[in-house]
């Protein structure tokens, strides 16, 4: 089919660029688009990949069926269960793939389940104030703080316990954040059988990776699902192993977003004046806030999609496969070609926003721009069948975790912190990580001095 292809670089212009291509690739092929246009196809070994960039091309990939399958390394899938036991991995839309979706509905992602778990999420962030408290005038890493109470949520929902220490200084804490990252990392290099899939059967590199990271995810998760296999409370197996892929999905791009925000509304302190304006306005008596008071502040939600937009966590989501050979603006794309969205690219395109590189919140008040996959120039939980099932979850960590930091302390840059590059991103596998962590220094407002040293334990009550 090669000349009824999308245009596209020869391997040899990949290979020319390839250290950005490696470190940037939203970049790389951002620069590529301006050549060949929207929608481009190159070639890296055996494999057919189609990059799309432009928000009617992403529209027409991702509300087609036939862009629906998954694509990961092939490793992943020598991972023991992954075919069987996986959302994120499943390479169709079958009544396996439906129904472990439903579960997760059921227990995490529907309205009903939010709300069950409304207590959960206040128990979380009441530690972390109650932490916080004890830090006043030393310096935080916020990054390690915001990760462990997400991630102590996203745990204590799906098995009643928590997996960090709230600073993640522990050696076991510091142990299971590198085994995560192992595990990602992992999953998203391409083996000889990704590039070559003919010489799928001496990969032996894929196998031995799949296999590293079973027993690094048996390793890891090994004693929770064993306490969970034996306290019957969820009955059902594919459950229990989805733990730790809900955790893995959840847990880096929802503190990424929260992080960011917080580097957004530290570093601007007019917009950070309006956030805190809006959440006293709605708060109880000025003080106590909650998750209803927070949802009807509009100007808050929409920094929560502004900081969505710019800094996406994952740049091209996660790959998309080709189930069967179809049509796609007039090309013919084959099966199995690989499939990317540059949500990135989407998200900063110039026909789409007014002064894309720029930080205003303002542009979503009054708009009916959302995320939830309606709008194709804003995608950062993708849109159609494999869309984030997250999305509701991930938003509702965000705004309770920041509207505390912000409603309850004063939050400055260490002396001698260079903070020039504070919203530099830095591409690690699959989503994207700031490059040098943020480090604050809290100190609580003037005006809940009160609830915090007068009377120790009203801080709890307070979180309502
Ligand atoms: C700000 C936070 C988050 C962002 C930006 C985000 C974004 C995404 C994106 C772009 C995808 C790929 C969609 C596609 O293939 O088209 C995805 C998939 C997924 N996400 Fe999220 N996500 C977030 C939080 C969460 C949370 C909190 C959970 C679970 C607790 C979660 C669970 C999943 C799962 C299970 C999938 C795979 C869906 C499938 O293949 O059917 N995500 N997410």
């Amino acid at each position: 089919y090669d000349h009824q292809l999308p245009p596209g670089p020869y391997l040899w212009q990949i290979l020319r660029n390839i250290s950005l291509f490696i470190n940037s690739p939203h970049i790389a092929f951002n620069k590529l688009d301006k050549i060949y246009g929207p929608l481009i196809s190159f070639r890296i070994g055996g494999q057919l990949v189609v990059v799309a960039s432009s928000q009617n091309t992403s529209k027409e990939i991702l509300k087609n069926r036939a862009f629906s399958g998954r694509y990961l390394p092939s490793a992943y899938y020598h991972i023991p269960g992954s075919s069987h036991l996986s959302v994120v991995s499943a390479k169709e839309c079958n009544d396996t793939w439906k129904s472990l979706r439903g579960i997760g509905q059921a227990c995490i992602f529907s309205s009903k389940a939010i709300e069950s778990n409304t207590q959960i999420r206040k128990m979380k962030v009441t530690q972390m104030m109650d932490y916080l408290k004890t830090k006043q005038g030393q310096i935080v890493n916020i990054e390690n703080v915001i990760f462990a109470t997400v991630s102590n949520i996203v745990a204590n929902v799906l098995t009643s316990r928590d997996l960090f220490g709230i600073d993640l200084e522990g050696i076991a804490d510091r142990k299971l954040v590198a085994f995560m990252h192992q595990v990602t990392e992992k999953a998203s290099s391409p083996g000889l059988s990704d590039l070559f899939p003919v010489l799928s059967k001496i990969d032996f590199w894929s196998k031995r990776s799949g296999m590293d990271m079973y027993r690094l995810i048996k390793y890891t998760w090994g004693d929770i699902i064993k306490e969970r296999r034996a306290s019957n409370r969820h009955d059902s197996e594919s459950e229990q192993d989805f733990f730790n892929e809900f955790l893995i999905a959840g847990t880096d791009s929802t503190t990424i977003t929260a992080v960011m925000l917080m580097v957004k509304l530290v570093r601007n302190q007019e917009i950070l004046s309006r956030v805190r304006e809006e959440i006293a306005n709605q708060a109880i008596d000025g003080n106590a806030i909650n998750e209803s008071c927070l949802s009807k502040c509009q100007y808050f939600q929409a920094c929560i999609k502004e900081t969505l937009r710019l800094h996406t966590p994952g740049p091209f989501g996660i790959p998309h496969r080709a189930i069967e050979t179809c049509t796609l603006n007039n090309y013919k794309i084959p099966k199995d070609t690989v499939v990317l969205v540059n949500f990135w690219a989407i998200h900063l395109d110039p026909d789409n926003w007014e002064d894309p590189e720029s930080f205003k919140p303002d542009r979503f008040l009054g708009s009916k721009v959302d995320f939830m996959g309606a709008h194709f120039e804003f995608l950062p939980f993708s849109a159609g069948q494999r869309m984030c099932p997250g999305s509701n979850v991930a938003i509702k960590n965000v705004q309770l975790v920041v509207a505390y930091l912000v409603h309850y302390f004063n939050w400055n840059f260490s002396d001698g912190f260079n903070y020039d590059n504070l919203d530099k991103m830095d591409k690690s596998s699959t989503t994207f990580k700031k490059e040098i962590p943020l480090c604050l220094v809290p100190k609580i407002r003037e005006q809940h001095m009160f609830e915090f040293n007068v009377c120790k334990l009203h801080i709890k009550n307070v979180i309502c």
